[in-house]
């Protein structure tokens, strides 16, 4: 029902300064919005038609984007070009058919790049991002895009601020803006009005979107969404393109590479065709296809498609990546730092038994229970973390719910991983304060008085069961105050909550998985070194060295290097420890990825090469992370790293075929043009030639990949790429002269017969040679090509060598050729690749180089964070 009088706007308010200097009742009703009820279920519709979704971006694949891509080659354009002058010159058919065959590649380009765009949107609608909203007087979550001006949301440590807020309530609350204002000291917050004048990064009484909860809690309403919010002005600035990776640095290197080669090539080309006389147009439309011959101009669909096969196949095993290239990036990860909670354990944390230490007649349970941050709507468990809300879910603390009603909660001092603790101050029914603290027991017996021997050895001995552990605390106040850090002191030790959360079974299989791929496994947790140890040696994780946050305090980065290779448990830490490890452990080269979902852990995500969370992790974590896991399991990790080496080898397959036998290929027809009197293949067969030996790379994604490249992570070398070119590249030329040799005298071909000839011997040598070059090991017998590789190479010299007898022979300019040229054909192409087998044996021999990874790019810290606030399509 709509709710007249109460007509939603912004109008009254200029958007968020003007909210902020405005007291929070009056920003509420002039948003027509109350604290307790929120708006309600159909105001919400309405205003979502007015405003739109609360996003600053939108992720839908761009068919033009994708069209510009293929086109703004310059290659093409000169190209294209030069084969309309040629038309008006008078050599129209010979530019019909380059411009068929242009669009035809085009065309062939630009269909797999829109699928893999589509395939990346789709990933991204898989990815949740969710806030907590008021409406109807009942706490729901919804996607962050739906929310509208005048919801009241609940903010909690480790949210990304969903919209532009005006603070109504705030418990401890202090935001980290660096975001949007480059400071990076967290701000407390407060809900008073500021002065007229203050500047956005003053404006206590507001939070902004984008930026991060990073301690304690609030309640707020949202005064402006989507691009109206100062994010979201900052965010229209961005273009589409994300900063580089490793991965695509190394294709733009490869290519650049071969642009000079290509560059070179075909200048040299057209000056000395022009020299020997032949007509200018035919030289410069001659060195032009060559030139579109030797550069990949599939290299991006290639990659793209195999990305995007890559993608599918993932998150059918529930393994999301925000961008496809870091599937890449995944496959050379050699470390992985992990948490401890539902990695390596069920993860479902339950509350088993208290362990009383002192007489006491409210008892640890409901001490425990009145010391949350999260609230019992429906059974569910609203806010908080895990173990809060396993707490106030558990069967046991259904009998308590009746006494609690007794008690008054006049101040709380949320959680932080740097206390390891929360804080309440309650009253009870009899008027009595009590501060309760509850938290990890090395942190909380440090602030009790006369704790027994007897108390410290119940600790101990649930550490080494491999218990969770929470002790709780409490201590009598005369007066109520407001409740801060110092007051956590001289406390009453009151006893133990003991929770259960098992190893999970098949953790580890997924571990030794892990380890058959080359991939070291260490765990980095805020809990006990002791549970740490216990989980590990049950999954079987090989003994090794613990380190705790207090031990690390006293290592500087070089003594820590030392000390990791040693050490797979690292526990007590806090999140700057975490994020250290990991940058230490980066600096010996290897790949590093970090998984986990907690507040704590959005800094190592950052740190990491390749960050992993999960889906029903924090914002914060979610957000720093590069892949996200629908389901926490090691085990689809172990598929997508292997998922990520097998895309890098097929490429790589591309690459090496383009810069060797391809590239021969092109090389020798230049050569040969010097020496021929006539051309010894028209620009449009080169073309044609080119476009039918691309379609066959096209199934290269598709190729298996043989079990030694998958055990460990390669990466990139253009040194090798190099080498390659320069050792294979004249042994295909060294043949095709042979050939030329044969066509000539052997065959005593004519231009027609010869351009046919070469055509047909060059299309079947450089696309059967992928036989060889697609694996170190002898083909077909130690290592099988997919099937849809071998249908297509074949199928394409199939067709490349019945062109010259069909009827289109003539419009291409070719003619028939003598049945013994295909006797000589197969013979040449089993030498030829009986000669690349016995080639590729020696370079391997020679070359062992192994491959070295160059350091990360920077972080697109505020895309990432632009992509949280991201629709599909209006
Ligand atoms: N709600 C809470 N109340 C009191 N203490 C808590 C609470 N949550 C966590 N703690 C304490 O803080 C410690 C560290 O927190 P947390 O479990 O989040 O660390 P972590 O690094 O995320 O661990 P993991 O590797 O298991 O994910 C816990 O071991 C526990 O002792
Ligand atoms: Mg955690």
């Amino acid at each position: 029902m709509k709710q007249p009088g109460k007509s939603p706007s912004t109008a009254g308010l200029g958007g968020i300064i003007e909210a902020a200097v405005t007291e929070s009742s009056d920003v509420l009703s002039t948003l027509g919005s109350t604290a307790a009820e929120g708006l309600s279920t159909e105001e919400a519709l309405r205003r979502a038609d007015q405003y739109g979704p609360n996003s600053v971006s939108s992720h839908k694949a761009r068919l033009l984007l994708v069209l510009w891509h293929q086109l703004r080659s310059p290659l093409l354009a000169l190209l294209l070009t030069a084969a309309t002058a040629s038309y008006f010159v008078g050599q129209r058919s010979d530019a019909v058919i380059i411009g068929a065959i242009v669009a035809l590649s085009v065309g062939l380009g630009f269909v797999n790049e829109y699928r893999a765009e589509k395939a990346a949107e789709s990933l991204h609608d898989q990815i949740r991002h969710r806030c907590t909203v008021v409406r109807d007087g009942r706490a729901a979550s919804i996607d962050v895009t739906e929310l509208v001006p005048g919801d009241i949301v609940r903010l909690q440590l480790g949210d990304i601020v969903p919209a532009d807020v005006r603070l109504l309530e705030v418990s401890g609350l202090a935001c980290d803006e660096s975001i949007l204002t480059g400071e990076s000291l967290p701000v407390d917050k407060r809900v008073s009005a500021v002065p007229v004048g203050t500047a956005l990064a003053d404006l206590t009484g507001c939070a902004l979107m984008g930026t991060v909860v990073n301690a304690g809690s609030g309640r707020a309403v949202v005064v402006t969404t989507g691009g109206r919010t100062e994010f979201g002005k900052i965010a229209a600035g961005l273009s589409g393109h994300q900063l580089e990776t490793e991965f695509q640095r190394g294709l733009r290197r490869f290519s650049m590479l071969l642009v000079y080669v290509a560059g070179t090539l075909t200048t040299s080309i057209f000056v000395l065709n022009v020299v020997v006389h032949k007509p200018i147009m035919d030289a410069l439309l001659f060195s032009l296809a060559i030139a579109v011959g030797i550069t990949p101009q599939l290299l991006p669909a290639v990659v793209s498609s195999s990305l995007a096969a890559g993608s599918r196949r993932m998150s059918r095993r529930k393994v999301l990546v925000k961008r496809l290239v870091c599937i890449e990036d995944l496959g050379n990860v050699e470390v992985l730092f992990t948490d401890k909670t539902g990695t390596l354990t069920a993860g479902r944390v339950d509350y088993t038994r208290s362990v009383p230490t002192s007489l006491d007649d409210v008892g640890v349970l409901r001490w425990g229970l009145l010391c949350t941050e999260c609230t019992v709507q429906d059974g569910q468990a609203v806010g908080g973390n895990p173990l809060d809300r396993a707490l106030s879910v558990s069967t046991a603390a259904t009998a308590e719910h009746a006494a609690l009603t007794d008690y008054t909660q006049l101040g709380l001092l949320p959680f932080d991983h740097d206390r390891n603790m929360v804080s309440v101050l309650v009253r009870d029914g009899a008027g009595v304060l009590t501060l309760v603290t509850k938290g990890a027991p090395e942190s909380v017996l440090d602030r009790c008085v006369n704790v027994s021997r007897e108390a410290r050895d119940a600790v101990a001995a649930e550490f080494a069961a491999g218990n969770r552990v929470i002790a709780v605390g409490t201590r009598k106040l005369s007066v109520a105050k407001d409740l801060v850090v110092a007051d956590e002191r001289d406390l009453n030790l009151i006893g133990y909550l003991i929770f259960l959360d098992p190893p999970k079974p098949d953790a580890a299989d997924a571990l030794r998985r892990l380890a058959s791929i080359g991939i070291t496994v260490k765990v980095i947790t805020g809990d006990n070194p002791a549970v740490a140890i216990k989980v590990c040696h049950d999954l079987g994780i090989p003994d090794g060295a613990a380190l705790t946050g207090v031990q690390l305090a006293g290592m500087d980065d070089d003594a820590l290097a030392a000390a990791i290779p040693a050490t797979t448990v690292f526990a007590r830490v806090s999140p700057q420890d975490k994020a250290r490890i990991v940058r230490v452990q980066r600096r010996s080269g290897a790949g590093v990825a970090f998984l986990g979902d907690g507040v704590n852990d959005a800094l190592a995500l950052h740190a990491a090469d390749v960050g992993i969370s999960v889906d029903s992790a924090t914002d914060v974590a979610k957000d720093a992370a590069d892949v996200i896991l629908l389901e926490k399991n090691l085990d689809v990790l172990a598929d997508g790293v292997a998922e990520g080496r097998r895309i890098f080898a097929n490429t790589i397959k591309y690459v090496l075929m383009g810069t060797s036998s391809n590239f021969g290929n092109m090389f020798s027809a230049a050569g040969a043009s010097v020496f021929l009197s006539f051309l010894p293949m028209l620009p449009s067969q080169i073309l044609l030639n080119n476009l039918l030996y691309d379609t066959s790379q096209l199934a290269i994604p598709t190729d298996h990949v043989d079990e030694e490249q998958l055990r460990r992570p390669a990466h990139w070398d253009i040194g090798f790429i190099r080498r390659f070119m320069i050792f294979f590249g004249p042994l295909s030329s060294v043949f095709d002269f042979i050939t030329f040799g044969v066509m000539l005298w052997v065959f005593n071909a004519g231009p027609g017969e010869f351009r046919s000839g070469w055509f047909v011997e060059s299309l079947a040598t450089q696309t059967l040679v992928i036989f060889v070059i697609r694996t170190r090991r002898v083909p077909f017998f130690r290592s099988h090509p997919s099937l849809p590789l071998v249908l297509a190479a074949f199928g394409v010299v199939a067709v490349g060598s019945i062109l010259p007898a069909t009827s289109l022979a003539n419009t291409l300019g070719f003619s028939p050729l003598p049945l013994a040229f295909y006797a000589a054909l197969a013979a040449m192409v089993l030498a030829y690749v009986a000669l690349i087998e016995a080639g590729k044996r020696i370079f391997y021999r020679v070359d062992r180089t192994d491959i070295q990874r160059h350091g990360k790019s920077g972080r697109p810290f505020l895309r990432r964070r632009a992509a949280h606030f991201s629709h599909a399509a209006r």
